[in-house]
């Protein structure tokens, strides 16, 4: 059946919504044209976001006379003529055009390639990458390549363990470094050869220190020096050192060192041409406001400009690429996209959109939710194809001093070899190591108490299998990649299904095998069926009998007993379900002001944040 709107429409869709008026839920300032878009979003509520499932395949592929994609049910088009509002910046500022972009010709997108020379990568990155054992290309890294390639901000979300690392790490490699594309013009560009020319931004220093470990490997012995990290914990004098010493073009590291660094004047990063934010929703948040803040006005802004000229904050922004990557993309992701980035684009598996044809609502629903709480929507927006098809998801309803023998129970059960336990507070993570050890089961702590080297020391042996469980907090939550995992645990429940999402997704890595298994009390279990209902997974409750895991059809028995419970409806209260905004009320003058997307959300307990009790964060 022909769609009644034309490819333009989509950009009608984008624009007679004014982004001022949209707010979470608001469904006022829809055009008729925004609310005949989120009926079709409904008719396809399993498939992945792409404009074909968002009803404007069909009329667009007539009128622009597209060719189809290569794959039969991956069907993307991308916008052949600039959106209006992209014309009205340029009539604005012209110099804002200081990178050129090139319209991606989506049809010559593979978004499944069969090797990573289809992605236009050059010849000697793509020699490393076989030396290392990648030879194809993940769905993801199909579609952020060739993307970033094309000069294109992008937003990358993708299920945790898909490969986004390398989804951005190839493109930079392949035009910074030893290994880029010779022909490529970036040493003009840039000016002094010597300049950072990359900045790569994760929140915790153990994943910065994997994303220098990926990119050493594949640069190779020889190069190593090309990369640095920059991570709290470690003597910032040495760091300053090194920085002078080898000059690298690339540095990873936490957002409090570079940003101290920075300040102190030892990084140049005025030339930079690409800003990765690894992890973005979690930098984004509250704790690393300022930092961000910094990082973002400061790198890739050439030398000379006035830091409080609006003008020049145009510029800016222009001046680098900026990547923004999570598992977990919640909307205030894409305001903070739209407002540091140069119209940047969604990039998920097997789907390139430009993010400015989002909406709230619109973002892919995936399975339908019941709840008409708009927050909840929210959440659940944002958890949307956060987690890996095959992972499997129970819960098991405990004591809560029996948890810990019932993880024991759980280990043995699933024969698990290779365990994260989930806790929230450092003082019980550490009874729960004392207790498994003196069972006889191999276990370790891994906390922001613990200083650089006890926590690299941990990692290692938890990695070479001399520990077997290793107990933790949030810590180990984001991108930490061990694809031996093959268990996780939430001895203590996540405070919202973005950290569930994370948390789960240390196991069952890049399509292998895993488990999650979510041991609560019985006055929990409203939670674990809300985390159930905003996930869009089946988590079933199960028991440990015999060294067996058994899925029991108790979950209505104990959903009705825990409901009945009095304890458990004051809790419920307590723990009300609503994600809470923290208003960021910092305009310095003749500054930029931090957008409202720097606000964080969390579920709340008695009206206050929920925030991580060991404050973790702030240790970097
Ligand atoms: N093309 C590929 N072929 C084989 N292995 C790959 C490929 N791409 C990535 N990997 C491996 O897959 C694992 C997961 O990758 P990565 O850590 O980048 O996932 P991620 O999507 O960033 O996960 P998270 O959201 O948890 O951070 C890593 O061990 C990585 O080396």
């Amino acid at each position: 059946m022909p769609s009644l709107v034309s490819p333009r429409l989509l950009f009608l869709v984008g624009e007679i919504i004014p982004l001022k008026k949209l707010s979470r839920g608001s469904s006022s300032a829809l055009s008729q044209g925004s609310v005949r878009f989120f009926s079709r979003v409904d008719r396809h509520k399993n498939a992945p976001l792409t404009l074909a499932n968002l009803g404007f395949n069909t009329e667009f592929e007539k009128t622009t006379k597209n060719k189809r994609n290569k794959l039969e049910n991956v069907k993307v088009n991308y916008p052949t003529e600039a959106p209006k509002s992209r014309e009205k910046v340029a009539a604005r500022d012209k110099s804002r055009a200081v990178r050129v972009k090139k319209t991606l010709e989506i049809e010559s997108a593979p978004f499944a390639a069969k090797s990573f020379s289809e992605l236009g990568l050059p010849s000697p990155l793509i020699e490393r990458l076989e030396m290392e054992g990648f030879n194809v290309p993940t769905d993801v890294q199909s579609a952020a390549i060739p993307t970033i390639l094309k000069n294109h901000d992008v937003v990358i979300q993708s299920y945790t363990g898909s490969g986004k690392t390398l989804a951005y790490v190839l493109p930079i490699l392949s035009k910074v470094g030893p290994l880029k594309d010779k022909s490529s013009t970036g040493d003009k560009e840039t000016g002094k050869k010597t300049d950072i020319e990359a900045v790569i931004v994760a929140p915790s220093r153990e994943l910065a220190m994997q994303i220098v470990r990926e990119v050493e490997k594949l640069l190779g012995p020889e190069n190593k020096r090309v990369v640095q990290q920059l991570v709290g914990g470690a003597n910032r004098s040495r760091q300053e050192e090194a920085l002078k010493k080898n000059k690298p073009l690339i540095v990873v590291g936490t957002p409090g060192r570079i940003a101290e660094i920075s300040a102190a004047g030892k990084l140049q990063t005025h030339g930079c041409r690409f800003l990765v934010l690894d992890e973005v929703d979690e930098l984004l948040s509250f704790n690393f406001r300022q930092e961000i803040h910094r990082i973002l006005e400061h790198v890739g802004r050439r030398s000379g400009a006035d830091p409080h000229g609006q003008k020049n904050l145009l510029v800016r922004s222009a001046d680098r690429q900026t990547i923004m990557v999570s598992a977990t993309v919640p909307f205030s992701v894409v305001r903070a996209a739209r407002s540091w980035a140069c119209d940047p684009l969604l990039v998920q598996a097997k789907s390139v959109i430009p993010l400015e044809s989002l909406t709230p609502g619109s973002v892919n629903l995936s399975r339908p939710t019941t709840s008409s709480n708009s927050d909840l929507n929210l959440q659940h927006q944002a958890t949307v194809q956060s987690l890996p098809p095959a992972l499997k998801h129970y819960y098991c309803v405990t004591r809560l001093q029996h948890k810990v023998d019932t993880l024991r129970r759980c280990v043995y059960a699933l024969d698990a070899q290779s365990v994260i336990a989930f806790m929230n507070h450092t003082r019980q993570l550490k009874d729960a190591v004392f207790k498994l050890e003196a069972r006889g089961m191999k276990a370790a702590e891994l906390h922001g108490d613990l200083g650089k080297l006890g926590r690299s020391t941990i990692l290692k042996k938890f990695k070479s299998g001399q520990v077997r469980v290793l107990v933790t907090n949030e810590l180990a939550a984001r991108g930490l990649d061990v694809p031996e995992c093959d268990l996780v645990v939430n001895l203590d429940l996540p405070t919202d299904s973005i950290h569930y999402a994370h948390r789960a997704g240390r196991t069952g890595r890049l399509g292998r095998k895993g488990t999650v298994v979510t041991i609560c009390e019985e006055s929990e279990v409203f939670v674990v069926k809300k985390l159930q209902k905003q996930l869009g997974v089946p988590i079933p409750v199960c028991e440990f009998t015999e060294g067996k895991l058994i899925v029991t059809d108790k979950e209505e028995k104990h959903a009705e007993a825990s409901s009945n419970s009095e304890h458990s409806m004051k809790l419920e209260e307590e723990y009300s379900f609503r994600m809470i905004q923290q208003p960021v009320k910092e305009q310095r003058q003749g500054r930029r002001q931090v957008p409202s997307s720097f606000n964080s959300c969390s579920f709340q307990r008695n009206g206050s944040p929920n925030l991580l009790p060991d404050n973790i964060w702030r240790a970097l």
